[in-house]
């Protein structure tokens, strides 16, 4: 893949700043950021989120009105977790997708939510000031892979860095996102535990499925399937390693299926993956690499994309890649 030099305009910053991100942390670390960005004496403006959704619109529309030019490179900085970051580059891509004449605007990225794991993915400081520090020094942008989606029962697209899985980690995100036990939790500042708790919810809840998988090299069907993750890099549910040797540079996606015999069974298959990353070796895992996926399920599971719930539906989606260039200290790009 070519890396992508870009010219050297002077850079102003557009951040998109999610204060809710990581259970309220991004809005304690903002003000150190926002004081961090003055005393560097950086050109930026900065666009809060008010509601959900409301960064894909800025991204969208900054993508639209601020091409880059030789007096100004403009770069989205987000503030905020793998689900504020979903939405920008949701934004910059559908602008482009529907105007293929504008260049993708770079994206920063300061993270500060509960997750964080494309920051864990790029090798970027999960300590926001860190890599605010890092994000400051860059002098240029380079593409990465992101994956993309068409659903075909609600005749949409989207875009996302981490993964999207369908069945056992979409139960646990949408069960914990939306409960009543993280609001509780998140009071006492332990919102952390929300996951866990919903984890073994899910282990006894979550019941084998039907899925026919098509990829560069076929088609499979599962009877057994509990867990089936579309990913870009290594890393889900806030660094749980679930394909190891996944690339954000070799224009593939791998798709991971782990099968559920029993609640024990599966409980040891995702222990081997927590603790020893070496799931990928039983029977019961399968791992697939190619640049085109579809999946069809026959039954409706609980979805997630980069840690967003996407509700319990029938999915039948196919896949591909793209990329999006990024405006990070890449160190290891040759690694990614
Ligand atoms: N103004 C807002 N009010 C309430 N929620 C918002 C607002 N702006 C954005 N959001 C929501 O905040 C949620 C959390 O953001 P994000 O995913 O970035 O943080 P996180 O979940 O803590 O991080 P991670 O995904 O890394 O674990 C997203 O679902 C997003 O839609």
């Amino acid at each position: 893949m070519a890396d992508a030099q870009q010219p050297t305009a002077p850079v102003h910053y557009a951040v998109l700043v999610n204060t809710h991100a990581g259970n309220g942390n991004a809005g304690k670390v903002w003000p150190t950021i926002l004081k961090m960005l003055e005393a560097a004496g950086v050109s930026f403006h900065v666009y809060e989120s008010q509601y959900p959704g409301h960064t894909t619109i800025w991204a969208r529309s900054l993508t639209r009105t601020e091409q880059p030019t030789a007096d100004r490179q403009m770069v989205l900085l987000v503030l905020g977790g793998d689900g504020t970051l979903h939405q920008t580059v949701n934004g910059v891509q559908s602008a482009v997708r529907d105007n293929p004449h504008l260049t993708p605007l770079p994206i920063a990225y300061v993270p500060s939510g509960s997750g964080n794991d494309f920051a864990r993915a790029v090798g970027l400081p999960q300590d926001p000031e860190k890599a605010l520090r890092e994000v400051l020094a860059v002098t240029r942008a380079r593409p990465l892979d992101i994956g993309h989606y068409v659903d075909h029962r609600q005749q949409r697209q989207e875009y996302f860095t981490n993964n999207v899985g369908i069945g056992f980690d979409g139960r646990v995100v949408s069960t914990t996102n939306d409960s009543r036990v993280k609001r509780a939790l998140n009071l006492i500042h332990l919102g952390g535990l929300a996951y866990p708790v919903h984890f073994f919810g899910a282990l006894f809840k979550q019941r084998p499925f039907a899925v026919r998988i098509t990829t560069d090299t076929g088609t499979q069907r599962f009877t057994k399937a509990c867990l089936v993750t579309t990913t870009n890099h290594p890393f889900f549910g806030g660094g749980v390693t679930v394909a190891p040797s996944a690339s954000m540079r070799d224009g593939k996606l791998d798709l991971v299926v782990l099968e559920r015999t029993s609640a024990l069974q599966f409980l040891g298959l995702f222990a081997l993956m927590v603790l020893f990353h070496n799931h990928l070796k039983r029977k019961r895992a399968h791992h697939f690499v190619t640049k085109q996926l579809d999946l069809t399920f026959g039954e409706p599971e609980y979805g997630q994309e980069d840690g967003e719930i996407m509700g319990q539906q029938i999915y039948d989606f196919s896949f591909d890649v793209c990329q999006q260039p990024f405006w990070l200290p890449l160190d290891n790009y040759d690694q990614l």
